[in-house]
């Protein structure tokens, strides 16, 4: 098991947010994360990177690759989260520094975690551009990031969030800020990522419509609870619980037509 978390309750200033969440993932596996805004969808994330909001208390078990994380000091958790585990957000420009080119930016986790000279960084980064088919990497590393578009700003997210040879990929919400040709062409480089090098990933939305493009498993939350566990599939084609129906049912009202992934 790569991931398993146990119990998960996440409390901010005596409020119960993340109420006993529960759930696993096999390495290579693709879990997707779905329910309303404000239904723990990224406490639980932020729990799962040691991220939580100061304040925040949370309690039960994270167990990554067998290792708990939950408690552990803050040194041991930050070699573990971008080596090991790495973060994609929502508004690709809150990840990246406006005034820092790409590639300097795509290179320095391969810096802080591996100590990799500054020109071998660079070589690197440039293959990782070229590996989220961010187009001609070479020119692209030198570029800042107002210089590229939306989409090209979160293949860089994913770039960075890539280049320290992480196993398991967290994105929250990571195409919301884009139009929704870009969010395809996202969605797919996630499917090639996980195809391709048996990476695990969670992918967390509100979409039903673009979990059903990533396939695999997907955990249905609301009040701070996992309400619904299942395949994409049965998800979308029999979902049993009343937020579940309701989201197939939005995700249906805007004329989509749920063609799941294989
Ligand atoms: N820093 C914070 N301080 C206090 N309450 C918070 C904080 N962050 C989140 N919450 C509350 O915790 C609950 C869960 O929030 P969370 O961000 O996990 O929801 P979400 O499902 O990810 O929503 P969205 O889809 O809108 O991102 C919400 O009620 C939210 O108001």
């Amino acid at each position: 098991m790569a991931l398993e978390v146990r119990d998960l309750v996440v409390q901010i200033g005596g409020r119960t947010v993340v109420d006993g969440v529960s759930f696993t993932l096999e390495a290579g596996e693709r879990l997707g994360v779905i329910g309303e805004s404000g239904s723990g969808k990224s406490l639980t994330m932020l729990a799962v990177l040691g991220l939580l909001p100061d304040g925040a208390r949370a309690t039960g078990s994270i167990r990554w690759e067998r290792r708990e994380l939950l408690g552990i000091d803050e040194h041991a958790l930050a070699s573990v989260r971008g080596r090991e585990i790495g973060i994609v957000f929502q508004e690709p420009s809150t990840a990246l520094d406006p005034i820092r080119t790409v590639g300097n930016q795509i290179a320095e986790p391969l810096r802080i975690h591996y100590g990799l000279p500054r020109r071998e960084a660079r070589q690197h980064a440039v293959r990782l551009a070229s590996s989220v088919a961010l187009p001609d990497p070479g020119q692209l590393v030198r570029r800042y990031p107002h210089q590229l578009s939306g989409g090209q700003r979160q293949r860089v997210a994913i770039a960075m969030a890539l280049a320290a040879g992480p196993r398991l990929l967290i994105a929250d919400e990571p195409t919301t800020a884009l139009d929704v040709t870009v969010q395809r062409g996202v969605i797919e480089l996630f499917d090639e990522l996980v195809e391709a090098s048996g990476l695990s990933l969670v992918f967390v939305t509100h979409d039903i419509a673009l979990l059903a493009q990533m396939g695999g498993d997907a955990l249905v939350m609301a009040d701070g609870r996992v309400v619904e566990r299942g395949p994409v599939a049965s998800l979308v084609h029999a979902p049993t619980h009343p937020v579940a129906r309701e989201l197939a049912r939005a995700a249906l009202a805007t004329g989509w037509s749920p063609a799941v992934h294989a």
